[in-house]
């Protein structure tokens, strides 16, 4: 996706560790017009796939995810939560990811109520990475009984490789941006077309 592409360019800013620093559009500060045209490109990219749910992963997701549920017949879009609360109660689904941003493991919480064997789902995330949150999303929906009919990623860093071994798997992965490249020392960001 273009705009998507420019605004890495023109905002974006690589740091050591293979993090780029987006948030002054995407995952801190959020445009919602550029929200609202990655929704629509999931939109036409999963065009004649039914999808009852959105489910994506806290915190960074949740934004986009209500946004591009507008362009999926407003769906309900579900969280997974990273940690245990007095407001979660009755049957979950828990797994464990390793968090990319925070370094450490957390558990990822979905209700039984709100996935079930009838849903069909689109995942949703801002980056793809070594595809740690994504294993755990994709395992909820296997415990869930629920089939992931795809996924949608704003920025996927092609280099850490996660997103080819969904796509080996057979998952219909659509990133808008794939960052193939990126150099800490001078900034330079080349992307996969
Ligand atoms: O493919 P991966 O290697 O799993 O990396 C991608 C994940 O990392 C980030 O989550 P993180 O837990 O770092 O924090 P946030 O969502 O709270 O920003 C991001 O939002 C994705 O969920
Ligand atoms: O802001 C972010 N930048 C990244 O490079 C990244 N990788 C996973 N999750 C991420 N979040």
């Amino acid at each position: 996706m273009k705009e998507l592409e420019e605004r890495i360019r023109r905002e974006g800013t690589v740091k050591p560790g293979n993090v780029l620093k987006v948030d002054a559009f995407l995952n801190h500060q959020c445009d919602v017009a550029l929200y609202d045209a990655m929704g629509r490109a999931w939109a036409e990219h999963f065009a004649g796939r039914t999808i009852t749910k959105i489910l994506t992963i806290e915190a960074s997701g949740i934004g986009m995810a209500c946004v591009a549920a507008r362009h999926f017949g407003n769906v309900p879009v579900v969280f997974a939560k990273k940690a245990q609360s007095i407001n979660l109660d009755g049957d979950q689904y828990v797994t464990t990811v390793y968090s990319f941003t925070k370094q450490r493991e957390f558990p990822v919480i979905v209700s039984k109520k709100y996935l079930g064997p009838e849903d069909h789902v689109l995942l949703i995330d801002d980056f793809l990475a070594n595809g740690k949150a994504l294993r755990g999303l994709i395992d909820i929906c296997e415990h869930a009984g629920a089939t992931v009919e795809g996924i949608g990623i704003a920025v996927e860093k092609g280099f850490q490789g996660g997103g080819d071994r969904l796509r080996q798997e057979g998952y219909d992965v659509d990133s808008l941006a794939i960052v193939e490249s990126m150099d800490p020392e001078t900034g330079d960001i080349t992307f996969r077309h």
